[in-house]
């Protein structure tokens, strides 16, 4: 799915990444993790080819990068990240916003068939939000745009689905129902990679996490394996305990007493 060989970037005189590692096979569902500014979004971007490395190799969905065609490679990869919910048009209906998902755009200009709207349709269904089809995007609350989003990505059929920080800025509530909803789409043939400064929000649809410092991949494996409190505080830099409850680890700041 994802293979990343010892990738570096430098800018200036400061090294962003200093040989990263990664790979991520076919259904597997992972989780980056990493301070502010230890490389993440860099991988994201290397990854969606926004971004090339200064050395090493990018190869995602067989597809090796610099000897392919960045756009045919990014049909297969779905993307959400921070500032994408401020590209659409407050006014247009949930529905145009999903069916765009099918043809690359932010907006549909043309007829839309009426078969790719009612995809449009189930797609909405599957985040629960068949009801909302003809709201108008301004009108709903910020984790319910990001389901619309998540809807619309979906459209593409995409084989790798790439999240960065979706839940920043959701409350509980939303939280926890996009992560379900999430969840609901994650049985299908696709892996996902997931970048959050939330260790709660590891569902147990989660197989694997990576943890960066510094540039660096300082560990990559299961779940369980990954997320142990020596683990953890050798990339935070601050004690913790980890807990589990119904398969998803929860933090404590501070030693075992
Ligand atoms: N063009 C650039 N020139 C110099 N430094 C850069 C450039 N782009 C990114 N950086 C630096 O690279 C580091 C990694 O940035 P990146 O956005 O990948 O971090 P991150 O792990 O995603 O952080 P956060 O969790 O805060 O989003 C940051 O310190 C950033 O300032």
């Amino acid at each position: 799915m994802i293979k990343l060989d010892h990738l570096t970037l430098r800018r200036g005189q400061r090294d962003i990444l200093r040989g990263v590692d990664l790979e991520v096979k076919e259904g597997e569902h992972w989780v980056l993790l990493g301070r502010n500014g230890c490389g993440k979004t860099t991988v994201l971007e290397m990854i969606n080819g926004y971004l090339f490395p200064t050395t090493g190799k990018v190869s995602v969905l067989g597809h090796l990068y610099g000897t392919v065609d960045l756009r045919e490679v990014r049909k297969e990869i779905g993307y959400i990240g921070p500032s994408l919910i401020e590209k659409f048009t407050l006014r247009d209906p949930v529905w145009e916003i999903v069916v765009g998902g099918a043809y690359a755009y932010l907006r549909v200009y043309e007829e839309v068939p009426e078969e790719v709207r009612e995809r449009a349709q189930a797609e909405l269904e599957r985040v629960g939000f068949g009801h909302m089809a003809e709201q108008s995007f301004g009108t709903l609350s910020q984790g319910e745009r990001k389901k619309v989003l998540l809807a619309r990505t979906m459209m593409a059929d995409p084989k790798l689905l790439i999240l960065d920080e979706p839940c920043a800025g959701l409350d509980l509530y939303e939280r926890e129902k996009f992560l379900d909803a999430m969840s609901g789409l994650a049985r299908r043939n696709m892996s996902m990679l997931y970048v959050t400064h939330h260790i709660e929000e590891i569902i147990p649809m989660f197989t694997h996490v990576a943890l960066m410092a510094d540039g660096r991949i300082v560990a990559a494996g299961p779940k369980r394996e990954v997320l142990t409190p020596e683990l953890l505080r050798s990339a935070y830099d601050v004690p913790v305990t980890v807990e589990w409850h119904e398969d998803r680890p929860w933090i404590r700041v501070g030693k075992e007493n």
